[in-house]
């Protein structure tokens, strides 16, 4: 049997040393973290992520602005908020939830938030400062599976690693911390050619494609390391509504060491990371009066 990548578990404890830190350091600087979330609409999947990401800011200290703007906001009212948020020296993080409804244009908002609040890590800015190897804000989902993978002790330098999925909240930066982590990275897309033959390469398979079950038995190889990033809703036969990967977890867990399940395995790390990211932006901002 695989061991199972636990980030409900690890996103837990990571919650609790990011509480005790926040206790002590607001002690000192006068006020909270503060994050600023802003959903536009009604997507029921990401109206349950809002909820999860305000009830964690509450378990760990740190206070939320967050908005909620019926879906026919237009372009200019949004920046005009996200600019008040860049302004507002209470606010550390902004976030920007996606998928936007279709008359809003995500990519030229994400370029509004100011990037030293950019916790998302999605502005050139920090995308470049991921390229170049730089400090800076990191795509929280990614950064998650690099802290998963840390936690199991999961070697990744010389590893022929693979990405399936190259999506710029996922696959792109993901590609980028295991190449800054010196894995041989390789990418796969839509127009792969023979996904199988590359995919059962890989000592470490990050799977974030968008497609359930894609990865089957076939396209492992035995005693790998796989780690799920996908999220997809089905509704059964009967009705019922579950959750499950991009990996069909029973028919490739059975052949690999490792495996994150789906729920309780990414997911929890990508909201754990925001949290981390909001306070790293907090101390670089408070850090001077600390000193
Ligand atoms: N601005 C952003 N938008 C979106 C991001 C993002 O990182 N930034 N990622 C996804 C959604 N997402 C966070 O926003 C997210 C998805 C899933 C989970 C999670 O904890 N999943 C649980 C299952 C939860 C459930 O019951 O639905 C799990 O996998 O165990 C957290 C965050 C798209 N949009
Ligand atoms: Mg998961």
């Amino acid at each position: 049997m695989a061991n199972l990548l636990d980030g409900k578990a690890l996103a837990q404890k990571i919650r609790i040393q990011l509480q005790q830190e926040i206790q002590s350091l607001q002690a000192q600087a006068g006020r909270p973290p503060g994050l600023g979330v802003l959903m536009v609409g009604e997507n029921p999947a990401s109206s349950v992520y809002v909820r999860n990401k305000e009830r964690a800011c509450e378990q760990v200290g740190i206070a939320s602005f967050g908005k909620h703007f019926p879906t026919n906001i237009t372009q200019a009212e949004l920046t005009e908020v996200i600019h008040s948020l860049n302004q507002n020296s209470e606010v550390d993080g902004i976030l920007l939830q996606l998928p936007l409804p279709p008359h809003l244009n995500a990519i030229p908002l994400l370029y509004e938030i100011s990037p030293d609040k950019d916790v998302d890590g999605l502005h050139p800015v920090n995308m470049g400062r991921l390229v170049r190897g730089e400090a800076g804000l990191r795509s929280c989902t990614p950064a998650g599976v690099m802290q998963l993978l840390r936690e199991y002790e999961i070697e990744v330098t010389g590893k022929d690693v693979v990405v399936v999925g190259a999506s710029i909240l996922v696959g792109k930066p993901m590609a980028l911390m295991l190449l800054e982590a010196e894995s041989t990275v390789s990418i796969t897309h839509i127009k792969t050619k023979d996904l199988a033959k590359l995919t059962c390469e890989a000592e470490i398979l990050v799977v974030a494609a968008g497609y359930p079950k894609l990865i089957t038995a076939s396209h492992v190889k035995p005693g790998a390391v796989v780690v799920d990033v996908g999220i997809n809703r089905l509704t059964d036969y009967e009705g019922r509504k579950r959750i499950v990967g991009d990996v069909d977890f029973e028919g490739v867990e059975p052949l690999v060491d490792y495996i994150s399940p789906v729920p309780g395995g990414v997911g929890p790390m990508t909201v754990a990371m925001l949290l981390q990211n909001t306070l790293w932006s907090y101390k670089q901002r408070v850090g001077k009066n600390l000193e």
